[in-house]
């Protein structure tokens, strides 16, 4: 039970926990793959790309961390976007089909959520595109583990 104000909610428990994020999720990745832009990075898809990006956002958003202890944890991210040389158009396309999807979910509406959202997906995609064109680990972005978002 939360009552506003109240700054010890997580993020996960804000949002539904993580039935709330694979709504998300669920609603945001059939338009990733039918989006001309983000097409030629995510082709037809992966059957568990769902699970373990709702999985990866519950344990930056403050839920359980089966991501780290079950799923390779940051070095399986990391691995994911290697050579995958994102373009600032497809980041940008990324996080706007967050955002509708954040919407058409249901997820909720108020300011401090929304702002905390958009502040995670930023960095989140910042991160994700400095690793995709690193060509050495010198090049990798400083944070080398999964984060866990305050907000
Ligand atoms: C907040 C930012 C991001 C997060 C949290 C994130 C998270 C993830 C996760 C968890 C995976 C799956 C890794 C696994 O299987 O364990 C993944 C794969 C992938 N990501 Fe990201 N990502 C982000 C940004 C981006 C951006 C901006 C793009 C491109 C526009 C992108 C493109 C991809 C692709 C192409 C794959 C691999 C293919 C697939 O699994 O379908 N990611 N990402």
């Amino acid at each position: 039970m939360t009552t506003g104000g109240n700054t010890t909610e997580s993020l996960f428990d804000h949002v539904g926990g993580r039935a709330g994020l694979h709504r998300l999720v669920a609603t945001w990745y059939p338009r990733v793959l039918a989006d001309p832009l983000l097409h030629p990075l995510f082709g037809a898809g992966s059957p568990s790309h769902v699970e373990h990006l709702t999985d990866f956002l519950a344990e930056v958003f403050g839920g359980p961390t089966v991501y780290t202890d079950e799923l390779g944890g940051f070095p399986a991210l990391l691995e994911a976007h290697r050579g995958k040389r994102i373009t600032e158009e497809q980041r940008q396309r990324f996080v706007d089909l967050f955002l509708a999807a954040a919407d058409d979910a249901g997820l909720p509406s108020d300011t401090r959520f929304r702002t905390a959202l958009l502040d995670y997906l930023r960095f989140g995609t910042e991160v994700a595109v400095q690793n995709s064109h690193a060509t050495g680990d010198a090049d990798l972005h400083p944070c080398q583990e999964v984060p866990r978002w305050n907000w």
